[in-house]
């Protein structure tokens, strides 16, 4: 009986043994895991700390060229202004255009960073028009490259592509215009594997340089150069061929935002050491960025976005809705349809056709509303896009950029709209938290919708970009909407939190932001005033991105469970050092400034039918290639009554096009207003003045500045 004791004890003891050798290597795993991503971490570091150090070198090597003057006047002043405004219909340069053009007609290489809409096509195209020979520009995608011809050849400009939907008679007459410079082209878009794969191409486009006749290589979306960048492809990698095979032709790289980083990289990687550099600011002037509560209660946050739509954009005005998930994209936009708005799903589990069809349904504004998710990406070339509403946070604010920055690419005021509530945190952090700084990406992210009312949206755009504050001029919801803002002691929570926090693990248990506010609901009534749960949930994320809390993530066979744990601060809570506030605002708002959406009058609803009439008949070339909304507004305000007034406005190419119907609907307009006093220009609630009053009533949770430092 004592050995059997004993052996069992001996069992046991192993058991116990081998129980701890198990958390040892358990954990000497972790540590091994840890020390490589560490590692990884470490040698990416010093890259960045080399290129950085590289950049400043090359930048100091440039000094001196890059101090010419290219607003000055050229030669080709007069022949580039009559192309602007006679074949692209375009009035004025915006800015950084006419820069770039001038440096590029003077045959230098040019590195071109311009928000997305700031018109970064005119750059390339316009040159490729008034230089002789043909332009060759790589672009990423074949929906942008078929978007781009499309609307070259509108506008009468020779342009063809070669890809993999180019049919043999299209690719023999462009080799002959290469090789022989038989037949008109002016503008070649290929995608990098044509470069990168195809020996033919190549040798017809080293023949035609040889003629003299490549006239300059565009780069477009350069960022994909680099594997900095977000949307990396290796082709792109290749692209530095072109510069060694053709070193006299200039070569203009364009993309919308490029870290400091991944500009250096682009010009190694596209051997254009001396570029001249084009930095234009990220800030979108015409963009409303505005945050919302994103309720819990069932589909509430489906109604408010229909309702948002549906008063909003009574004129089929185009908007993306983008979602976290494919199964959340096909829902929302199920619920939509089943409100009444024209909305499709768009998703990467889609086939390719059915994809294809949703987005041209969307880009011929049939469809009123794409549902996406981040899979529905850098092919948009719509340029008026009204609206960007996004179902849930995005991962990072360098994607909320880009996808936001989605509306209003034509310059028009556009809005951006994205619900925010905490559940959705752990929803994304279970995601990201593997990737590089993925975590601290989310967490900026986060911080933005968490954000005080009384600070501006977008200073944290420029914050992230690291550019010097601008004005908002309204144009963002705390900038634009006045509440009062009172403060509220929640020190008292947040030192409850911690301690419940403490006792379950202490317990050797952990708990999901949702049980830990659940258990704190049940457990402490007594601090002070009460908060509800959803403004508990505000209070657990504020604390994890400053660090009292944090989030840990655990696998099972099907996900991955994110749980709050103590952060490195929580003592500075506990002991009183770190004091926490609670933002109120009230429920009554009031509109601080103008609104700055323009109304939608009975001639702009009729030019906007008119330009859809004319797209259909010609061959279904897009309603915005025909008029741009700029253009219509141009045309709403001066109303012209002659051609030679019309072309000062669009140009003559659109004018010979175009011009008899369209004076015909200004002028019937005119005759129909002078009898019914303007009754059709009814003006539209704007949308800026209907999100003002519906705003709801919100609590925000602010870490107090004045506490002790956060490090
Ligand atoms: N000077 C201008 N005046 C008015 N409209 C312009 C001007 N330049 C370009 N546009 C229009 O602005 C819209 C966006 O231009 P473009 O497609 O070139 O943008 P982009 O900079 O390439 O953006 P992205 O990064 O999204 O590709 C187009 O409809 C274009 O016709
Ligand atoms: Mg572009």
């Amino acid at each position: 009986m004592a050995a059997n004791g004993s052996t069992e004890d001996l069992l046991e003891e192993l058991l116990n043994v081998e129980l701890e050798l198990q958390d040892v290597q358990d954990e000497i795993k972790r540590l091994l895991d840890k020390q490589e991503k560490l590692y990884e971490k470490q040698s990416e570091l010093k890259a960045v700390l080399e290129s950085y150090q590289g950049l400043e070198q090359a930048e100091k090597d440039n000094a001196a060229p890059q101090t010419e003057n290219w607003s000055g006047t050229f030669e080709w002043d007069n022949e580039a202004d009559d192309i602007r405004l006679n074949i692209f219909g375009i009035p004025t340069y915006r800015a950084n255009q006419r820069e770039i053009i001038n440096a590029i007609m003077s045959e230098r290489d040019v590195l071109v960073i311009m928000a997305a809409g700031g018109g970064k096509s005119l750059c390339y195209q316009l040159p490729a028009v008034l230089r002789p020979g043909i332009a060759l520009v790589i672009s990423p995608l074949l929906s942008l490259i078929q978007d781009q011809v499309m609307g070259l050849t509108a506008l009468g400009i020779p342009a063809s592509m070669l890809t993999s939907t180019t049919s043999k008679d299209n690719e023999k007459f462009v080799y002959k215009a290469l090789e022989k410079g038989e037949g008109d082209l002016k503008i070649l878009y290929v995608t990098p594997e044509k470069v990168s794969k195809s020996k033919r191409f190549v040798s017809k486009l080293e023949k035609c340089h040889h003629a003299g006749r490549l006239s300059l290589i565009s780069i477009d979306e350069a960022h994909c150069c680099s594997q900095w960048g977000h949307d990396f492809r290796p082709d792109y990698k290749n692209l530095g061929i072109l510069k060694t095979q053709f070193p006299n032709v200039p070569v203009i790289a364009l993309t919308a935002t490029a870290t400091k980083k991944v500009q250096l990289d682009l010009m190694e990687m596209l051997n254009i050491p001396k570029c001249i550099k084009f930095v234009s600011t990220v800030n979108r002037p015409n963009l409303f960025y505005m945050v919302r509560e994103k309720s819990s209660v069932g589909k509430a946050v489906i109604d408010d976005i229909a309702d948002f739509i549906q008063s909003s954009y009574t004129n089929n005005e185009s908007g993306i809705v983008y979602c976290f998930s494919r199964k959340e994209c096909e829902q929302v936009a199920k619920e939509l349809r089943e409100r009444g708005v024209s909305a499709d799903y768009y998703h990467a589990d889609m086939d390719v056709n059915a994809r294809e069809k949703v987005h041209m349904r969307w880009s011929n504004s049939k469809l009123q509303v794409i549902v996406g998710t981040v899979a529905f990406g850098m092919g948009i070339n719509k340029p008026d896009v009204r609206f960007v509403i996004h179902h849930s946070l995005g991962k990072s604010m360098e994607t909320y950029y880009q996808e936001s920055g989605r509306a209003g690419r034509d310059g028009l005021p556009s809005e951006c709209l994205l619900y925010f509530r905490p559940a959705d945190v752990p929803r994304q952090s279970s995601m990201v938290f593997y990737e590089n700084s993925g975590l601290q990406n989310l967490y900026d992210m986060v911080r933005y919708c968490q954000q005080s009312k009384r600070e501006c949206r977008r200073s944290a755009f420029f914050k992230h970009f690291a550019e010097p504050l601008q004005d908002c001029n309204g144009m963002c919801d705390n900038c634009a909407d006045l509440c009062e803002v009172k403060e509220i002691d929640a020190s008292g929570h947040a030192r409850a939190l911690v301690t419940l926090l403490q006792g379950i693990q202490e317990m050797d248990q952990r708990a999901t932001m949702l049980q830990l506010v659940e258990k704190f609901k049940v457990k402490n009534k007594e601090v002070g005033f009460e908060l509800k749960k959803d403004e508990l949930e505000h209070l657990v994320i504020q604390l994890i991105i400053h660090r009292v809390l944090k989030e840990e993530f655990s696998h099972t066979a099907y996900a991955t469970n994110a749980y709050v744990t103590l952060g490195p601060l929580a003592k500075h809570v506990l002991h009183g050092k770190k004091n926490i506030t609670l933002e109120v605002t009230s429920g009554q708002r009031s509109l601080a400034k103008s609104s700055k959406r323009s109304r939608h009058t009975g001639l702009e609803i009729k030019l906007d039918n008119l330009r859809k009439e004319l797209s259909s008949m010609h061959g279904g070339i897009f309603p915005h290639s025909i008029l741009s909304t700029q253009q219509i507004s141009m045309l709403c305000s001066q109303k012209p009554e002659s051609t030679e007034q019309l072309e000062k406005i669009i140009g003559k190419l659109k004018t010979q096009k175009y011009g008899e119907r369209i004076l015909e609907v200004i002028g019937k307009h005119e005759s129909d207003d002078e009898q019914c006093d303007d009754s059709a220009d009814e003006e539209k609630e704007t949308s800026v003045n209907r999100n003002a009053r519906r705003s709801k009533y919100k609590k925000v949770v602010v870490i107090d500045e004045s506490s002790e430092d956060d490090n």
